[in-house]
């Protein structure tokens, strides 16, 4: 049983992808993904130098993601061309990831662009996390520190709410307390299990 989850940024996508590991499914993280195949030596950050140069590394020689997460979500073409390095690299570690999940077991794919990347139909269930767009934005200031600007162009880089609801076979609404959340997370895996 192959499940996307997605949801915008901030929605608590790896709020309910722990929820879901919690009670026994396989999460595979494209968020986690994304930052592996470009860490420190690898040949996923030499590309990215030699498209963007290496004033967006650290003095350590990593990958200088709040530089990165500027220039970007400033600039769509900037961010095409980061895509373009990246998402070909997350996509060959998320097959490899997939064909070591036990038989049976119900694997979560956390994929935040997946609405935007057209693959929604490749899976048999998809759940959207969803909450307004004035929370996403306060969870962005008071939890991550993240200013009015930056929280606005990662929404702007991203599918719109309607969009995303559209490829959604289970809706969790993130709009309550974490209890509340959990306990729609649980009724919606129990429904999946049993159909893994
Ligand atoms: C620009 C980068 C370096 C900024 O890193 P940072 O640590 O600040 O953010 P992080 O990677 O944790 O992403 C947090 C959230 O931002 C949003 N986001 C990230 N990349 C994108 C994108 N290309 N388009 C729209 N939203 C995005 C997602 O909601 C994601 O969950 C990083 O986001 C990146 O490498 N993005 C390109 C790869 C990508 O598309 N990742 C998304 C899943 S494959
Ligand atoms: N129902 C809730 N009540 C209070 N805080 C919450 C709730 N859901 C999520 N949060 C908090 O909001 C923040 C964003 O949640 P989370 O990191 O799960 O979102 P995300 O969709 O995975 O984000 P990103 O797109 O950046 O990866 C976290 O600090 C999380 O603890």
């Amino acid at each position: 049983m192959r499940v996307g989850l997605t949801g915008g940024v901030a929605s608590g996508k790896s709020t309910v992808a722990n929820m879901l590991a919690e009670l026994g499914a396989v999460v595979i993280d494209a968020d986690a993904l994304a930052r592996e195949v470009v860490e420190r030596g690898t040949p996923g950050l030499a590309a990215v130098v030699e498209e963007f140069g290496d004033e967006l590394l650290t003095p350590e020689g990593d990958l200088d993601r709040p530089a990165m997460g500027r220039l970007v979500f400033g600039d769509e073409s900037a961010r095409k061309r980061l895509e373009a390095i990246v998402h070909p690299l997350v996509f060959e570690r998320y097959a490899e990831l997939e064909a070591t999940a036990p038989e049976g077991a119900l694997v979560v794919h956390d994929i935040p662009l997946l609405a935007e990347s057209g693959r929604a139909d490749g899976f048999d269930a998809v759940i959207v996390v969803d909450a307004p767009t004035e929370t996403q934005v306060e969870r962005m200031l008071e939890q991550r520190g993240w200013t009015l600007e930056d929280a606005e162009s990662r929404i702007a880089a991203q599918a719109t709410r309607e969009q995303r609801l559209a490829v959604a076979t289970h809706v969790i609404e993130n709009t309550g307390t974490l209890d509340e959340l959990r306990a729609r997370v649980r009724a919606v895996h129990d429904e999946l299990a049993v159909r893994a």
